[in-house]
């Protein structure tokens, strides 16, 4: 059936005002990436055995038996199509499952490369990457999570057998939450606290072996389960998220991750020359990954809602004449549009973070540890901002999309029980953001004794002028100037961290006035990862970018991002005096300029991130826009209507309509 709705999109794509091929390649990053990306999307989306339009309709054990399978054969196809490194883990991306190979593959390798020494590594990675191991990653214990200093399991040294024994004392230290853990790992890393000699001497990670090589029972010592269902249908229920009991499981001495501490023989704990917060690097580099994927999450929900508002038409006819898109009300493209650029930001800020993780894991290993703390922070307090509104987005977009946006067949209910985990995992939002903030004070106390801040930090070095400055914008149009905005954002952030700073002086302890200013500081903290973002976004688009108006839309959702951001915020853009109302004002006359800019281009912009309907999932979100019979065709799929008359009808409506009938007649 072809319906009207389909000619929309067809419409809306004929008013494109850039060249839509160039930027899909300024969306994936190059030519390259988007020809792999492009070709393992469409052989995921080609194979029937990827298939994922029913998996919120399965119970628990069939949905994780079908991710089995679905895991078995990404493995299979890798092999088969001899795959890269890179290509097999977009295969992996697009299956859109989320799977103990993300595990194995996202945290055990990665943990394995950067704690392990190097004969540690010969010997690991390739049993890892033939996969004739796999293996997860367990921090989290029942009891604790984000205090990793607080994990109670113990790696007690035993110099007579040359063994580690990992013991679990309590049911608070059970590990508790590691993916790939419940029911498919052989091996985990299993972070403990490191016991020799009779004294403590800090967390580190060691390799357990959990089950048989050859029966897949659990070893000796080790209690171990799935820790049960989660948020949502479908959704993250295909992971198996694990718990471990260990009791006095004993390991080989070379198990335990050597690379920044050596425990010897005789049980001397030798520490390498390098800060002890190396032994958190594999969280780092998650974290970094974490940004990057929340720009396709929120790509991903944009794309359905944008298309959707396209199709979707409300109001406005006149004589039941042709009614309006909902995308043309003012009111949809001021929730909309800002998602929309928020998605581009979080692409550019991702690949920028992948870049400084690239640059500091250089220096690291040149032995120059001083980015480490700028890198730190700025992989938690990204992950934390981007994470935490994307997630916010999702539900956004499902409302934006009405009542059909509550239908799983929207995709969307799907998407936002994945995602929104992820202000959880790798570290909760608030508590990353408390350690941006403890960043920030330092800064400016070394401010204070004349040291010059570096990285992202660099503006704060402009203090005198960042303290006093009024922004110049007196018309809207000023507000599309860079340095007006840069300095208003500057502004804002540098003034909440000094106003922190001097708070804090004011308590008896500084650990005091941080706990009594958490509030505050979190704000701050959020105001300097803006900047970051904002400042990322106006380099892009400064940048030469080839493509016929590719730069001038690009243009367009950087100052919506920056704008919408000002909106947004204003009370701390007032409060703190870097902008007055009447410019506040402005800024929102200039934002509402730049969505009618947006308007026709929208479509288009969201073509760019070149998803397949596979990977989109959504009936609201398809390429083609016939949205409203695939609705019905996959209402019709739906288990409850494989029958017309339902299963319960005899025990239970039957007799409910008996008894009514001898009432009425009572
Ligand atoms: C449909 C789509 C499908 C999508 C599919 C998605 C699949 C995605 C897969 C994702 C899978 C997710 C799997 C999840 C895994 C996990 O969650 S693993 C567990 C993660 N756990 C955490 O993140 C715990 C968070 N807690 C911490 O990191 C730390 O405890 C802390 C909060 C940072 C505190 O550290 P602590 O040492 O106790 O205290 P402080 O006193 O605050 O810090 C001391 C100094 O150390 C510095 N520091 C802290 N962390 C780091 C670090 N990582 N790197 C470098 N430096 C660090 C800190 O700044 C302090 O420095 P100074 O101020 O100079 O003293
Ligand atoms: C889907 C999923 C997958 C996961 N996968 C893994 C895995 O593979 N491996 C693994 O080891 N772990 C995993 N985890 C665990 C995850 O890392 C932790 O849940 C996370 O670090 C948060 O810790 P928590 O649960 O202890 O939260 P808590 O710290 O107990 O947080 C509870 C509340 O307290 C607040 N809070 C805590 N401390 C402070 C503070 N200092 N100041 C202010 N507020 C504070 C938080 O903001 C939050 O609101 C996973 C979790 C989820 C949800």
């Amino acid at each position: 059936m072809v319906v009207a709705s389909v000619d929309n999109l067809a419409d809306e794509r004929s008013k494109a005002q850039f060249d839509v091929g160039a930027m899909k390649i300024v969306w994936a990053g190059s030519k390259h990436v988007f020809d792999v990306t492009d070709r393992m999307a469409r052989i995921v989306a080609s194979d029937p055995e990827f298939r994922k339009d029913n998996r919120t309709t399965l119970g628990r054990k069939e949905l994780f038996k079908n991710t089995l399978r679905k895991m078995a054969h990404v493995v299979k196809r890798a092999n088969e199509l001899r795959l890269t490194e890179e290509e097999a883990s977009k295969l992996r991306f697009f299956v859109d499952e989320p799977g103990y190979l993300d595990l194995h593959w996202g945290m055990f390798v990665p943990a394995i490369k950067g704690q392990g020494t190097e004969e540690q590594q010969e010997k690991w990675l390739p049993l890892a990457s033939r996969m004739e191991i796999i293996g997860c990653y367990a921090q989290t214990e029942l009891g604790h999570g984000s205090n990793v200093q607080g994990l109670e399991t113990t790696a007690t040294f035993d110099p007579k057998t040359d063994e580690f024994i990992i013991h679990s004392p309590s049911l608070t230290s059970y590990k508790w939450w590691p993916g790939g853990l419940g029911k498919v790992s052989t091996h985990v890393v299993v972070y403990a606290r490191l016991v020799s000699g009779g004294q403590e001497h800090g967390i580190y990670g060691f390799i357990v072996q959990l089950r048989s090589l050859d029966d897949h029972t659990p070893l000796p010592g080790i209690i171990i389960g799935d820790i049960g269902t989660k948020f949502g249908s479908g959704a993250y229920n295909t992971m198996d998220n694990g718990f471990v009991c260990f009791n006095r499981v004993r390991i080989p001495r070379n198990h335990m991750l050597m690379r920044f501490c050596q425990v010897t023989r005789e049980g001397n704990v030798c520490l390498s020359d390098v800060p002890k917060q190396m032994v958190y690097g594999t969280m780092v580099y998650v974290r970094q990954t974490i940004v990057s994927d929340a720009s396709w999450a929120l790509s991903r929900a944009v794309c359905i809602a944008v298309r959707y508002s396209a199709i979707r038409r409300q109001f406005g006819s006149q004589d039941r004449g042709i009614e309006t898109q909902v995308l043309d009300y003012k009111t949809q493209q001021s929730r909309l549009f800002p998602l929309l650029a928020s998605a581009y930001a979080f692409r550019f800020v991702g690949e920028w973070l992948k870049w400084l993780y690239a640059d500091v894991t250089e220096r690291l290993q040149a032995n120059d540890f001083s980015t480490l703390p700028e890198a730190h922070a700025c992989t938690a307090g990204l992950k934390s901002l981007t994470t935490s509104v994307t997630a916010d987005a999702i539900e956004e977009c499902r409302k934006l999309c009405g009542g059909h946006g509550y239908l799983c067949s929207s995709g969307l209910p799907e998407l936002f029980a994945v995602y929104v985990p992820a202000c959880t995992y790798e570290g909760d939002n608030v508590v990353l953001l408390l350690q941006v903030a403890r960043f920030l004070v330092k800064t400016v106390s070394r401010l204070a004794a004349g040291k010059k801040p570096v990285g992202t930090t660099t503006y704060m070095g402009n203090a005198e002028h960042l303290m006093q400055c009024k922004s110049s914008a007196s018309s809207p149009e000023d507000w599309l100037k860079p340095s007006v905005v840069l300095e208003a954002f500057e502004a804002r952030a540098f003034r909440l961290a000094v106003a922190c700073a001097r708070d804090i002086s004011k308590f008896s302890t500084p650990e005091a006035g941080f706990a009594e200013l958490s509030i505050d500081l979190v704000e701050a903290a959020i105001a300097h990862c803006e900047v970051i973002v904002v400042s990322r976004f106006i380099e892009k688009v400064q940048q030469d970018i080839p493509g016929d108006g590719v730069k001038e839309q690009l243009q367009i959702l950087c100052f919506i991002y920056a704008l919408h951001l000002i909106h947004k915020h204003s009370g701390e853009f007032l409060s703190t005096g870097c902008i007055t109302p009447e410019q506040a004002t402005l800024a929102n006359e200039q934002l509402r300029t730049l969505y009618g800019q947006v308007r026709p281009n929208a479509v288009s912009l969201v073509d760019a991130f070149n998803y397949t309907d596979h990977y989109l999932g959504s009936a609201l979100g398809r390429y083609d826009g016939n949205v409203y019979a695939t609705l019905y065709a996959q209402a019709l799929r739906d288990p409850l209507n494989d029958t017309v008359v339902p299963d319960g009808y005899e025990e239970f409506i039957r007799p409910v309509l008996k008894q009514t009938m001898r009432l009425s007649r009572l």
